[in-house]
């Protein structure tokens, strides 16, 4: 049975920090969480109440110990549980100067009970309290760190609750699933539905199909997390950093007329229309007998395995573009493949170039810009495809952590459609149900429980 909640601890430390970006600005937002929250906004603004909830009143902010005004600003209170953190909650609006943050600060630090906020401390108390779950708590993260209107999206979609949904969901029918198995064997004696056990397996193996789709669809949530990768490969001289310096719009890479100029990996960061995109530029593949351009192009095979999408480009200027070196990764149907300097071809622009298996490169002249956008299109649009979860795409998984949980989840349920006895079926469900609520970050079983004696009113 589940107990009442426990009474608030009393020994909880108050908790404050500058929850706005530091230096100059405008305003500068101090929250204070905690049992003293409302001791602490009485005595810096020297109000015996605090305000109404969730409205700002102007207030002189002064130090408590001596007196002196620090700033003028706006005090806020949003007694717990109706906050946050699920604890009183006070907020100093004040003004964005380091000197005056920095006083506002130290002021707190003479109140009793108060000390400064570790990192994240505010965003754990929620957790603890309930407010938000683990997916949650990662798409605030996320949000605050979007760089691009979709990382926005994505982010602001987790936090919202929809992976949390789609993994509860999953997680309340393998709950009752397990609640209804742990009947017929705690309680076999009672009369219990006798098409409970095949019943039990067309569930499992539904979530597990379900599960199992899931995770074969490809890596969107992460791509748009942390960037696709694309990698720019080709024979030294084909204008590779000019590329990746052309989308990047700035001279991020050497370019020369020698040839293994490059020869580190040189990453560069590109918003393709609100897609998150890491380009790396790589050392021409040729043979050499130089050792370091020897690493150079072993790290751009490497480079070009772990890529998202692979751009090959081609040099129009040479005698025969279709360079021995890069022939495998000419031949890759996935891969994107540009002929440059197409202003070097007598056939120009459109050039009467064809790959082995029929297919024409892209032209594109760096020097000219002809073909440029539609190059950039044609990336965008790879991009797009790799990163996009659309509104009605089931919300996708964005951390590695995810992927792990649901991996152990379906093989804890496949596990158990071949387990020979009922209590061996059980405890893989149990170990399924851990695993899943790992996502979210229930771990919890009194709900099992509560299933169990909804479900049958066994005993009562
Ligand atoms: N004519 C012509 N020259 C170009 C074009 N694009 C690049 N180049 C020139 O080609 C030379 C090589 O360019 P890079 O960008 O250094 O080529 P890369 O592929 O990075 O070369 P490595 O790093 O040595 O493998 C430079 O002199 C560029 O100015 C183009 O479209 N037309
Ligand atoms: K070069
Ligand atoms: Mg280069």
């Amino acid at each position: 049975m589940k107990s009442p909640p426990a009474p608030p601890p009393t020994d909880v430390p108050t908790i404050f920090a500058l929850s706005s970006a530091p230096g100059r600005a405008g305003v500068a937002v101090t929250r204070v969480s905690g049992p003293h929250a409302e001791a602490a906004l009485c005595a810096l603004t020297g109000r015996t109440t605090p305000p109404a909830p969730r409205r700002a009143v102007r207030a002189r902010f002064r130090d408590p110990a001596t007196g002196e005004v620090l700033d003028d600003g706006l005090v806020l209170f949003f007694p717990g549980p109706d906050s946050f953190t699920g604890e009183d909650v006070a907020e100093f609006q004040g003004h964005g100067g380091r000197a005056t943050t920095r006083a506002l600060l130290d002021a707190l630090a003479g109140v009793p009970g108060l000390e400064p906020a570790e990192p994240g401390a505010f965003t754990r108390r929620a957790f603890d309290a309930g407010k938000l779950d683990l997916t949650a708590v990662e798409g605030l993260a996320d949000l605050i760190d979007a760089e691009t209107a979709a990382q926005r999206r994505q982010a602001l979609r987790q936090m919202g609750g929809a992976l949390a949904r789609l993994t509860e969901g999953w997680r309340d029918r393998l709950v009752r699933a397990l609640a209804h198995l742990e009947a017929t064997i705690d309680f076999s004696d009672e009369d219990l539905p006798e098409a409970l056990l095949p019943a039990l397996q067309a569930d499992v193996a539904a979530l597990v199909a379900e599960i199992t789709a899931h995770l074969a669809a490809p890596p969107r949530g992460e791509r748009l997390r942390d960037g696709v990768h694309v990698a720019i490969l080709g024979p030294p001289n084909a204008g590779k950093s000019s590329l990746v310096n052309a989308l990047a719009r700035r001279e991020a890479a050497i370019v020369s007329a020698i040839a293994g100029t490059t020869r580190d990996v040189v990453e560069v960061h590109l918003d393709l229309d609100g897609f998150p995109v890491v380009l790396a530029d790589t050392a021409g593949l040729r043979e050499s007998a130089d050792v370091i351009e020897q690493e150079g192009v072993r790290r751009a095979h490497a480079r070009a395995a772990a890529a998202d999408v692979r751009l090959v480009l081609l040099d129009g200027g040479a005698g025969d573009p279709l360079d021995p070196a890069v022939a495998a990764l000419t031949a890759d149907p996935e891969a994107l493949v540009v002929l440059n300097k197409t202003d070097l071809r007598p056939d120009g622009a459109q050039h009467a170039l064809a790959l082995p298996d029929g297919r024409a490169p892209l032209g594109l002249s760096l020097t000219t810009g002809a073909g440029f956008e539609a190059l950039l299109a044609a990336v965008t649009d790879r991009v797009r495809a790799l990163a996009e979860a659309g509104a009605g795409a089931p919300p996708p998984l964005t951390r590695a952590r995810h992927r792990h949980a649901l991996a152990e989840t379906r093989d804890a349920l496949t596990r158990a459609l071949d387990a020979p006895l009922p209590e061996l079926v059980a405890e893989d469900l149990r170990l399924a149900v851990r695993a899943l609520g790992r996502i979210t970050g229930r771990v919890d079983v009194e709900d099992l429980l509560d299933v169990i004696f909804r479900d049958f009113c066994i005993g009562k």
